[in-house]
């Protein structure tokens, strides 16, 4: 979706070498990558475990160490928002007297077709994407207010800057002619591309910059499965300064600990406490470093190191996450060929499914109110167990705990949230919406196992359910019946999968982008979208 112009490589290398930066690049070379853009590729074999990048925490561009850092602060404006804000004013107003210019100016948005994340298109183009997992999962279709209001926020603080200290309007952005509608549109997708563009690049950094931008680290494309880069940052280090270790604010902090312990006890005593006040802190705080207090720490720098070793000409990627297309483009606005953890959201179907029938109402009301949380303990349980066994075990294969591995990082995907497409949920509609994000079919057209032990339970005959109710209400429930949720798929239950299947309607393969206002690089990531959604679908028909 971004794409740095090859004519600025020279600068970003010039700004990291400026900054006291080592970019290797005596083994590695920025050049045009036929997947997007420019890429970093190995100039000759390396050896992983080699440093490919240090930078300084200075060089890097966050909200914290902007030229509006104390403003934002003292508007207690923070995360994503923050950063885009200090993005804007960098590049338009500040532009060459700011640190962070010859880097920042790289990152363009093209103004003739601005790159908006899905929730933002036109309603037809959203129809594109209706139905995909994008839309039924991620809910990134759906109007993301956050950015909505975080718009708002920004006009009214350029609005008040520039009346209190006569900070200029970022023009193109927060300077809106409120009686022309087309105006407001363009400067509001102006900010809208501007943050989609910054969250393709962004790094989390540690507890003062937060989310930042981290020049040359964003040249890395992503690969899926097989990333070759590990990123280091010390994350925790004091959120007022950046120190990592002690700093004046965690002294003087303790400080005002301390000397509340000895109030307290003074109290008691009736001695009276040395007192640490408000003004000793502002001091301690304030106190300027002295240049030779200011020593050489490893603590204070980013890198990223290869993980694996590389042939000369091969590309070098970095991971972005491991994600389904779906979200990768709801995010980034990308997507991969043949993506292996691409999947196929089912919930509105199964949803639907269940109110065709009465017992399928009663039964997929008691798995979500008892069936889904009892049957993951039961098979935590046995995980357990397993795990216990195998330890003890020499004969074991490892790859028998692959799919441990597996849970744990979709349940983590799921917990994420997701910026662009505003995925977040409230904690409690999460908590009563989880066993829908099980219904879904992996890459391999295969259901998990909370999938099939729902399929189980509707298809469960009478007495054998009623068995299964009761013994849920008893403190230790029947294994031998919850077992049976775990038992191989019948005929019977392969017929309802399909019932469940057949219900999913993807959009059609968009053949170009004519009648659109999408690119026709946007076009061939929807395209690559429902093209894997479908066949995983037949992948599963196949095999049931
Ligand atoms: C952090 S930048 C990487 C550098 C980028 N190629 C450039 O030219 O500036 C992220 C952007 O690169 C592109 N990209 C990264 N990995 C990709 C991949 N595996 N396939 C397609 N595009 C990718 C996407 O446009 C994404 O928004």
């Amino acid at each position: 979706m971004t794409s740095t112009c090859p004519n600025y490589i020279s600068d970003i290398v010039k700004f990291v070498n400026d900054t006291d930066g080592k970019f290797d690049s005596d083994d590695c070379i920025i050049r045009s990558s036929n997947i997007g853009g420019i890429g970093v590729f190995a100039k000759n074999d390396i050896k992983k475990g080699t440093t490919l990048l240090k930078l300084h925490k200075s060089a890097i561009f966050s909200a914290s160490n902007s030229s509006i850092a104390n403003l934002l602060q003292d508007d207690e404006i923070d995360g994503m928002l923050a950063l885009n804000i200090a993005f804007i004013y960098e590049t338009t107003i500040f532009k060459d007297k700011s640190h962070w210019y010859p880097y920042l100016k790289t990152i363009i948005i093209n103004n003739d077709q601005l790159v908006l994340p899905p929730c933002f298109w036109d309603q037809n183009d959203k129809l594109l994407l209706k139905g995909t997992t994008l839309d039924t999962l991620y809910g990134a279709l759906e109007p993301q207010e956050e950015l909505q209001e975080g718009f708002e926020i920004a006009i009214d603080l350029a609005t008040k800057w520039n009346s209190d200290f006569d900070l200029p309007i970022p023009e193109d952005f927060f300077n809106l002619d409120v009686n022309n509608d087309n105006d407001v549109k363009l400067k509001f997708n102006r900010f809208v591309a501007q943050a989609f563009a910054i969250s393709s690049r962004v790094f989390e950094i540690d507890n003062y910059h937060e989310s930042a931008l981290v020049p040359i680290a964003d040249l890395f494309n992503h690969h899926v499965t097989n990333p070759d880069l590990k990123f280091l940052s010390l994350f925790d280090v004091c959120d007022k300064c950046g120190e990592p270790g002690m700093c004046k604010h965690l002294i003087a902090e303790e400080m005002s600990n301390i000397d509340e312990e000895t109030l307290k006890v003074s109290k008691n005593e009736n001695t009276k406490p040395s007192t640490i006040s408000l003004e000793l802190i502002n001091e301690l705080e304030n106190e300027p470093i002295e240049e030779n207090e200011k020593e050489e720490n490893g603590d204070d720098y980013v890198e990223l190191e290869l993980i694996n070793d590389k042939l000369k000409d091969e590309e070098i990627f970095n991971s972005y996450g491991e994600m389904p297309n779906s979200f990768l483009f709801a995010r980034y606005g990308f997507c991969v060929n043949d993506n292996p953890l691409d999947i196929v959201d089912l919930s509105q179907q199964v949803v639907n499914f269940c109110k065709t029938d009465k017992t399928y109402v009663e039964r997929s009301k008691w798995w979500k109110d008892v069936g889904y949380e009892l049957f993951k303990a039961w098979r935590h349980l046995m995980q357990d167990d397993d795990e216990e066994h195998d330890n003890n075990c020499d004969s074991c294969e490892e790859g028998e705990h692959e799919h441990h591995g597996e849970e744990e990082n979709r349940e983590h995907e799921h917990e994420d949230g997701c910026e662009s497409c505003g995925e977040e949920e409230e904690e409690d509609d999460e908590d009563s919406q989880s066993w829908l994000s099980d219904m879904f079919l992996n890459y391999e057209g295969e259901m998990n196992e909370y999938f099939i032990g729902f399929i189980k339970t509707l298809n469960l005959k009478e007495s054998i359910y009623k068995k299964l109710v009761d013994s849920s209400l008893t403190e230790e429930p029947n294994e031998k019946i919850i077992q049976l949720l775990e038992s191989h798929l019948t005929h019977e239950d392969n017929k309802l999968i399909k019932q469940i299947i057949s219900a999913k309607k993807l959009p059609k393969v968009p053949a170009d982008s004519t009648g659109t206002s999408l690119s026709e690089e946007q076009i061939k990531c929807i395209s690559i979208l429902i093209q894997s959604e479908s066949n995983i679908i037949k992948r599963t028909l196949d095999k049931l």
